[in-house]
């Protein structure tokens, strides 16, 4: 505790006072105590400088993490957090992590003593979270609050270098985006193997979106893309938004349009406040609405739900809402159900077909999944044998299939048959 914390607390302490009354000071020691006080809040509000942040803002989980990490280690008063990682093996490692408790802390920054003070609130809820409400204040000596921002800076990288190679997911809870699960490792685009040049014309794209806002502001465009990728199940399409996520180092924000209390307003907040640097997922966007429109009836008794109507999915596509770039993707197995005002141009820019196995997926699936020097000739034996079939099959099939002879890639050419009968 430093001298003027000392003085600090002894001035709102009424022992204090009572201690002037017990040298008989009486009415006198009143006006000195108020005097004094007075002193100490000038003092502080000229001398020190404090920043509070609050449990809503994004700010709030960084800066605790960063404190242990950095400053205040010798803390006796800390709480612990749970979080789950993943291994390069695919397995789950448990780990705490001491965060300061409810309290007062103190730790040294670039010669600076920084008073931290974790506060809860007994009566507040934060409503969206249904959480007790908490702040936490920093106070230190001086004016200069460029010390701050580079406290919140280290501690945003911090977090970011604790996420890396990880894709973050994110589900909607209430009004807000939480991250949902434990990071992923990241999926590699290479394991994604779509037809020749799809995912390389996405990946372009989406690049080339990404690096070029000035030429959307100097157009008066908005600066936003949407794509939709459509096509058979099994055939990649959520696999290849997770893999893009990760090339990209995007999180993924994940949003079910059919979801009860997910009202026309709070889907135009939730795409207004999405995570920086994240892809918005709609997935199955048909069965969200192709049978509500069906009927007048099954209409009137949808919109009773509270759930998002047809009509207001279609204004916040549109909206001004961000400011960020806004890259959402929709999937659909039935592009023929989606009504074309969903589709068209300005609410989805690229539309792609991810379809069944052509002859060089077949192929290049089987190079990735059997190494070796003989596999390029056993690559073109199976993909001519399972075309001979001339019948449709998607790449989860193949996978299931190689699955099943992981052990034996010679087995793989005489039991082709299977493929279709195995899932
Ligand atoms: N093109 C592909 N390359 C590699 N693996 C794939 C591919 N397509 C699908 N798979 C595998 O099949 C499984 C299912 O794929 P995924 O969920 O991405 O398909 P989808 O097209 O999104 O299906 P749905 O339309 O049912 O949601 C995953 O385990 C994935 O690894």
């Amino acid at each position: 505790m430093t001298l003027i914390d000392y003085f600090a607390s002894l001035s709102d302490n009424p022992y204090f006072g009572a201690g002037f009354g017990l040298f008989g000071l009486g009415a006198g020691a009143a006006v000195l105590r108020k005097c004094f006080q007075g002193s100490l809040i000038l003092f502080r509000r000229h001398y020190m400088i404090t920043l509070e942040v609050p449990c809503r803002d994004k700010s709030y989980q960084w800066l605790l993490q960063w404190i242990t990490e950095k400053g205040a280690r010798q803390t006796q008063h800390l709480s612990v957090e749970t979080s789950f990682e993943q291994k390069d093996t695919g397995q789950i490692k448990t780990t705490y992590d001491f965060i300061p408790s409810v309290g007062t802390h103190f730790f040294r920054y670039g010669g600076t003593w920084i008073r931290v003070e974790r506060t809860r609130e007994q009566q507040t809820l934060d409503l969206h979270m249904g959480v007790p409400w908490e702040t936490v204040t920093l106070t230190a000596f001086g004016r200069d609050k460029h010390m701050y921002f580079s406290i919140l800076e280290e501690a945003r990288q911090m977090a970011l270098r604790k996420h890396e190679g990880k894709t973050i997911m994110y589900t909607a809870m209430g009004s807000e985006w939480r991250q949902f699960g434990h990071p992923r490792k990241r999926r590699p685009i290479q394991s994604v193997v779509l037809d020749t040049g799809v995912a390389e014309r996405i990946l372009y794209d989406v690049k080339e979106f990404i690096a070029n806002p000035g030429w959307y502001s100097d157009r008066g465009i908005p600066y936003r893309r949407g794509y939709l990728l459509h096509g058979p199940p099994g055939c990649g399409k959520s696999s290849f938004i997770t893999a893009l996520a990760g090339e990209l180092e995007f999180g993924i924000c994940v949003l079910n349009l059919s979801e009860r209390g997910l009202t026309d307003d709070r889907l135009n907040h939730l795409l207004s406040v999405a995570p920086q640097q994240s892809i918005i997922l709609l997935e199955d966007v048909d069965a969200a609405f192709a049978s509500r429109e069906e009927n007048a009836q099954v209409k009137a008794a949808y919109e009773g739900l509270n759930r998002v109507t047809f009509s207001g999915l279609l204004n916040c596509l549109d909206g001004v809402a961000s400011t960020e770039a806004r890259i959402l993707f929709m999937t659909t197995n039935y592009i023929d159900r989606l009504d074309p005002a969903l589709i068209r141009p300005g609410r989805v820019d690229v539309k792609e077909f991810i379809g069944y196995c052509s002859r060089e997926q077949l192929e290049l699936m089987f190079l990735r999944f059997y190494r070796g020097e003989e596999s390029a000739t056993l690559a073109s034996s199976f993909a001519n044998s399972v075309l001979k079939f001339k019948k449709p099959v998607s790449p989860a099939q193949i996978q299931g299939y190689f699955m099943f002879h992981k052990e034996n890639k010679e087995e793989v050419l005489t039991n082709v048959d299977k493929i279709w009968t195995l899932s």
